[in-house]
Formats: structure tokens, C-alpha cells, sequence
């Protein structure tokens, strides 16, 4: 009988091409103008297991952005920062229903904290609590932590997106003011410095390959599999994946719960982080959304992957 792993091997390429199809039917984001000159078509995928072996297919090497992937690595690095009674006294637990850059929920709830940690005013507030004197010290131990979750001490920031998104984040600044007016963000707290760190930290360039390697660690509870370094608390990791399997997919995490059974974290740029708990960890980029902000390809396949090999957590 041929293994899981023989199967994937075998099956994923073919998966991957008839996914492709699917990304006629989205768009590439363009609100941040540097993230619409993604190739629309494009569909890669890298998946991990604990032995160091790994299977990659398609546009595996396209390098990207993280956008919204990273805000799960800043919650936990907060997380360590100050405890879950501190993140938690900022921000809250539960799924929004809303577009990820939603302001409505912010004056309509009491008391104003920010739904989720992967909410875009979420992850602002989640970024006041990074530790570090200025906001460069802040990027740089963001930074140093992804370096640690991926092996590759190369990662660096996107200067281009940076900027670009700096230059025309009209709508993140509002939610941020609106943050300090509620006083979500403190009296000590910079406006400006914490939209830098934000925005450092989604313009993080990797390739899939990163993703699913960071997806390895969660996968297994905080510790590199690779390397056997504990890198995050077990506890954290657990309401890190809670989050992503209510929150992770914006206002489709509901269905692609029930489609696929798996956690996972997508941003803007069709980036995709999924695990399956103590197996593997994968990552897929497909730059064409659908209109919730979702890569169209890559959802596709990792349910189709799911399905295929029964790998839903319930
Ligand atoms: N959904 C996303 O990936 C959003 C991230 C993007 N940097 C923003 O703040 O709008």
C-alpha cells in the first residue's frame, strides 16, 4: 500500500494545475498599488512533515509578502511579551463576521477593543505590544523571530510594498486614530510608530517554502521539529490555532472550516499558512482573491488536499 506521503507526491501536482483554474474567478489586491503587479495565474505550494521531508509544486520559489499571515507570529511574540492577561485586556476573543478592515464593530460594541488579534485593528493594537524601545527595535525582534521560525536569517522587509502601503493606508490609519480616541492605544503609545511596525511586519517577503515551515512549528506545538528548539509556549501556540480556525480565513473562516477541518492564516498578497496538527505544516500562495480576500486557487486546494486525505481536525 502506498504511504500518505507517496500519494501526495504523486497527487499534488495534478491538484495543484486543476486548483490554477480557479484563479480566473478572483482578483489580485490593489489597494496597496506595489501587491497588483502579482501574477494573477500564479499557484505554489510547499508541504513539510516532521522528518525534514518535503514535497513542493508550481510556483513554490514566487517570493510575497506576508500581509496578515505574520499578525499570528506578532499575537504570539506578544503573547510572550506580556502575558495573555495583558493581550487580552486590549483585545478580544471572538470572530468578527466583518471585512477584515472593518471600523464598525469598534463604535457599535462596548468597550471598543478590537474584536480578534487577526483583524487588521486587532493586529494594530496586538503591534503596541510588541516589546522594544523604538519601533525599529520592535521590527527587528519581529524580525529575528520569523528568522528563528523559518531557519532562513536572509528574510527581510519588502521596501517597495512598505512603502507603498505606508503612502496609501488611509483607511489602517483611521482604524489606528480610532484605537488611540478609545484609548485602546495609551497615552505612551505613537500613532505613527505603531502603523510602522504594522506595516513592517506584513511586508515580510517569503515563499511558500517559509510558510509551511512555520506552519511545522505550530503544527507541533512550538517546537521546530527540525531542529528540536522550543520556540513559542504550548499555550500560546494553542490560542494562536484557535484563532486561525475561527479568524484566520477573515469572514470565511467559517467555511473553510467546515470544508477543510484545518487552521490557517491568508493575507492579501494570496498567501496561505495551513497545518495539519502533529503531521504537517504547508504553505500555498495564489495571488487572485475572492472577494472575502482569499486566495481562489489556494483555498481550492488545500480543500481539495483535505478532503482527499480526511485530514479535517474534527
Ligand atoms: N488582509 C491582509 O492581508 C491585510 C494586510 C494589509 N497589510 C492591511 O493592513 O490591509
Amino acid at each position: 500500500m502506498t504511504s500518505v506521503w507517496e500519494q501526495l507526491e504523486k497527487q499534488v501536482p495534478t491538484w495543484l494545475e486543476e486548483s490554477r483554474k480557479q484563479a480566473c474567478s478572483g482578483n489580485v489586491a490593489a489597494y496597496i498599488p506595489e501587491l497588483a503587479n502579482a501574477p494573477r495565474e500564479a499557484l505554489g505550494f510547499t508541504i513539510f512533515d516532521n522528518t525534514t521531508r518535503i514535497i513542493t509544486a508550481g510556483d513554490y520559489d514566487m517570493r510575497f509578502t506576508l500581509q496578515s499571515i505574520s499578525k499570528v507570529f506578532t499575537l504570539l511574540l506578544a503573547l510572550m511579551d506580556q502575558g495573555e492577561a495583558g493581550v487580552f485586556s486590549k483585545v478580544g476573543m471572538e470572530p468578527t463576521g466583518d471585512n477584515f478592515n472593518s471600523m464598525l464593530k469598534l463604535e457599535l460594541v462596548d468597550p471598543g477593543i478590537p474584536f480578534n488579534p487577526l483583524i487588521n485593528a486587532g493586529a494594530i493594537t496586538v503591534s503596541s505590544l510588541i516589546a522594544g524601545a523604538t519601533p525599529a527595535e520592535k521590527t527587528n525582534r519581529i524580525l529575528s523571530f520569523f528568522h528563528e521560525l523559518t531557519g532562513d536569517p536572509t528574510l527581510t522587509f519588502n521596501d517597495a510594498v512598505y512603502r507603498s502601503e505606508t503612502n496609501t493606508a488611509h483607511r489602517n490609519r483611521s482604524l489606528a486614530y480610532f484605537l488611540k480616541a478609545n484609548r485602546v492605544l495609551g497615552d505612551e503609545v505613537d500613532v505613527e510608530e505603531v502603523l510602522e511596525v504594522y506595516f513592517k511586519h506584513c511586508s515580510i517577503e517569503v515563499t511558500c517554502s517559509h510558510l509551511a515551515r512555520m506552519a511545522l512549528v505550530l503544527a507541533f506545538d512550538g517546537t521546530d521539529p527540525m531542529t528540536g528548539r522550543k520556540l513559542v509556549p504550548r499555550r500560546y501556540v494553542q490560542i494562536a490555532k484557535t484563532f486561525m480556525l475561527t479568524c484566520g480565513m477573515y469572514n470565511e473562516s467559517g467555511a473553510f472550516a467546515i470544508r477543510s477541518g484545518l487552521p490557517a492564516k491568508s493575507g492579501v498578497s494570496g498567501g496561505i499558512l495551513a497545518l495539519v496538527p502533529g503531521h504537517y505544516g504547508i504553505g500555498v500562495v495564489g495571488p487572485a482573491l475572492n472577494t472575502k480576500g482569499n486566495s481562489t486557487a489556494g483555498v481550492h486546494l488545500l480543500e481539495t488536499l483535505s478532503t482527499a486525505f480526511d485530514w479535517s481536525i474534527f
